[in-house]
């Protein structure tokens, strides 16, 4: 199980990498496209990958069911390869904006597919914390990036090399994914027992005969293709209707498109792209390494989250840290007041007491994304537990493009608004954001960890049922210890 998580996390790595080196690549690519990049620019390249992954998150959505999770995972690798290629080489602008765009395809179906993959194989015990630790290969590919990109820098032409090494992971990855199987839940609802039966003695340990005939009944049961239709069109358009019709999947699929709402709205990726533009901004000397601290920390502090998810529940990880991002980003706000600031990249140094509030901003984006990381940057990809089988994934399809929309609009904003509004006025407006975030988990979300699947979704069939699923959970830790 370890195992495979490990090979379907390069899928995170990779998209971690992919948007993290853009921080680094934006102040160091100077004149390399033919001119000097104007802050415009900047977002187009920037925002482009989020639209190819817009575009790859809904269609892996709706394709998924048909091809199976491996194939998808596999084309993502050769679109990885290509829009890497097409970055390394570009000279001018718009090759650069279509290199981006080609790879955020690849993107937008990896983010969606190996968490899919990843909850689909792994046993509920240990859902969430599998899941995260493809949010932790997200992070840690956010960090290398960043790391390569500081160590780049002043090299000529480093950001090529720094878009070129991307390509290595994709190749292993496609590589060992011939080796990989297909989730018992995909075989199962294709019909292929057999095969199922035979990953299932595979994933779990020492499993016995009856063990695996009974997960299999189960699979059968609950993920039951209950769509009509002829074609495989018309099927997939009867479970799109299922989705918005019927109230325990419309639940589900509102809980998980507000989730991943709030994950990008809250302006965490404005740091994690242009966090080296910012530092550059306030006249921090080698502002890329700086701007490390943003991925290091946020690195960590998944950490955190992988080792609490499953002990201390989603609901509760999401309600305990939103109040934090919120006051990092109020102390923000505050603090960006008191210093001079310029997207130009003529920012005087900082001096006097303005290097304390400098240092004070650091503090600050700190704290907001410790609290982040710890919370809301891995919860929403817990997602597709959310869904039963028939529509997982036009369901999980329409959450990972609101994550993109979100992103989407964040990266092609952001300057914009730092310009137009002041950087106080900015981080001010995503604080708000933030605090209504919090009321809104507090009335949508339920407790959903340890809970089998199947479980799940017979909650939601008639309300969000918050205090029933806390319920659950007690029972299920209080039998736990007594089994121990
Ligand atoms: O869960 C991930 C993670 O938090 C990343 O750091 C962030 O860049 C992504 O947008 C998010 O989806």
């Amino acid at each position: 199980m370890f195992l495979l998580t490990l090979v379907a996390s390069f899928s995170g790595f990779l998209f971690g990498y992919d948007t993290g080196y853009i921080s680094g690549a934006l102040v160091s690519i100077g004149t390399d496209l033919g001119k000097s990049l104007s802050y415009s620019d900047k977002e187009l390249i920037t925002a482009s990958t989020a639209l190819g992954a817009l575009i790859g998150g809904i269609i892996a959505g709706f394709t998924t069911d048909m091809l199976g999770r491996k194939r998808i995972i596999m084309f993502a690798n050769i679109l990885f390869v290509v829009g890497a290629a097409v970055q390394t080489g570009a000279h001018t602008v718009w090759t650069m904006i279509v290199g981006r765009f080609i790879m955020g395809w690849g993107v937008g179906l990896a983010s969606l597919i190996a968490p899919l993959y990843i909850s689909e194989l792994s046993p509920s015990r240990f859902r969430g914390r599998l899941v995260v630790l493809n949010v932790l290969a997200i992070t840690s590919g956010q960090v290398i990036a960043y790391a390569i990109g500081a160590g780049l820098t002043h090299v000529e032409n480093g950001w090529r090399i720094l878009v070129a090494l991307s390509i290595i992971p994709a190749v292993a990855q496609f590589i060992l994914f011939f080796f990989m199987p297909e989730t018992p839940r995909y075989l199962v609802r294709s019909g292929n027992i057999s095969a199922a039966e035979s990953i299932i003695r595979r994933t779990y340990r020492n499993v016995s005969e009856a063990e695996v005939a009974r997960k299999i009944k189960l699979l059968q049961e609950f993920n039951l293709d209950t769509s009509k239709g002829r074609t495989r069109l018309s099927r997939l358009w009867y479970n799109y209707k299922a989705l918005h019709t019927l109230p325990s999947n419309f639940r589900a699929l509102f809980i998980a498109c507000s989730l991943q709402a709030i994950q990008q709205f809250c302006g965490f990726n404005s740091l994690m792209y242009f966090s080296a533009t910012i530092f550059e901004g306030v006249g921090f000397a080698n502002s890329t390494a700086v701007s490390l601290i943003v991925a290091g920390t946020n690195f960590i502090f998944t950490c955190v989250a992988f080792t609490l998810i499953d002990h201390l529940g989603r609901r509760r990880m999401l309600l305990c840290t939103l109040w934090g991002m919120c006051a990092g980003l109020v102390l923000c706000a505050i603090a960006f007041h008191f210093i001079p600031f310029s997207l130009d990249g003529n920012a005087p140094a900082l001096e006097g007491s303005q290097h304390t509030w400098g240092i004070i901003v650091i503090i600050a984006m700190i704290i907001y994304v410790a609290f982040y990381a710890s919370g809301i940057g891995n919860v929403p990809w817990q997602q597709s537990e959310l869904f039963p089988m028939a529509v997982r994934g036009v369901g999980t399809g329409l959450s990972t493009a609101t994550n993109w929309a979100g992103n989407l609009v964040v990266s092609a904003t952001f300057l914009t608004m730092l310009r137009n509004i002041t950087p106080t006025g900015t981080f001010a407006f995503f604080a708000a954001l933030c605090a209504v975030s919090e009321v809104l988990v507090y009335f949508i979300y339920p407790e959903t960890a340890g809970l089998p699947l199947e479980e799940i979704h017979e909650l939601l069939s008639d309300g969000f049922h918050i205090k029933e699923a806390n319920k659950r959970q007690r029972e299920r830790k209080r039998s736990s210890r007594s089994a121990d």
